[in-house]
């Protein structure tokens, strides 16, 4: 049995996902993306799972600059589930939940409902909280408060609220993708029958001031027909215009093809890190 570290507290997405990958660990929950990454760090855990983007709203930019900036630690499988946002109060405001003050959630999932909240809660606030589930705690420890939470069912279940409106979410295709994360690169080993196939991440940084040079990084997979699943720029946070990128490659690290294009990219300037090679699986 592992002990795996994720984004708590009870009944957070990421728990839902870690419950269905690995139905029979110990699981062990942490307030924010970095304490769970620290403890996988430390050692407290074996795993940590965190979420890393979303269908709707993108990356969860949190996770990548702290896994790039703070802890490098090597991404050694991804999960992929589906997000489902409902609108929770406490039972005593079930009858008067439209004229709730305040709409609590994470930040992410707020972004998942902006059109349902711009429609209905024109008046309201927002307040952004670690996680859905937290909001749905803090949500039942207040009864006195005009508030509400967005969050999964399972939350509802947990804290003891009540759903008012189901599927708020804008539109009907919601996934989040959430990485697991290990201290040493070892190979996960899950047998697991939502096993879907595997794949690379990489960061880059390209060269200062050369014309051309994302073109030529891109050219260096194209024509070993190495397929992007994604490719996304985040502030280097040295200066404005200094960007890494983040690819995913569609296939597991081999011998010939992606060590290639990395070399070929280091001799164009570039400067290449493995995130991890790694199975993922869809819920
Ligand atoms: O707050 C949670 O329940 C999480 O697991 C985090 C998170 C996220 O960061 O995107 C995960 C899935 C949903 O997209 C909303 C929130």
């Amino acid at each position: 049995m592992m002990k795996i570290g994720y984004l708590g507290p009870k009944a957070t997405f990421t728990d839902l996902a870690v419950t269905t990958v690995f139905p029979n660990h110990e699981k062990v929950p942490y307030n924010t993306i970095p304490e769970c990454i620290d403890a996988v760090s430390s050692g407290e855990v074996e795993l940590g799972v965190v979420p890393l983007e979303n269908a709707i709203e993108g990356s969860v930019n949190l996770t990548i600059d702290y896994l790039v900036h703070e802890q490098t630690l090597p991404i050694v499988g991804e999960i992929v589930a589906p997000i489902q946002q409902h609108l929770m109060v406490h039972p005593n405001h079930s009858d008067d939940w439209d004229a709730i003050r305040c709409v609590y959630s994470h930040s992410h999932a707020i972004a998942q409902c902006h059109k349902f909240l711009h429609k209905h809660f024109k008046q309201a606030m927002y307040e952004y909280t670690t996680s859905t589930s937290a909001a749905a705690k803090f949500v039942s420890e207040n009864p006195e408060l005009k508030i509400a939470a967005i969050a999964n069912r399972l939350a509802a279940q947990t804290y003891g609220l009540t759903i008012v409106q189901e599927n708020i979410h804008d539109y009907d295709y919601n996934h989040t993708r959430f990485i697991i994360v290990q201290k040493e690169n070892r190979e996960l080993s899950i047998d697991s029958p939502l096993y879907a196939g595997d794949k690379t991440t990489l960061m880059i940084t390209l060269p200062k001031d050369q014309a051309g040079a994302l073109h030529q990084v891109l050219s260096a997979f194209a024509w070993r027909k190495l397929n992007l699943t994604k490719i996304e720029s985040r502030p280097a946070k040295t200066g404005l215009g200094n960007y890494f990128f983040i690819i995913d490659i569609d296939q597991k690290m081999d011998d010939v093809l992606i060590p290639g294009a990395i070399a070929e990219l280091e001799a164009l300037g570039c400067s290449v890190q493995v995130l991890g090679s790694y199975p993922y699986y869809i819920i």
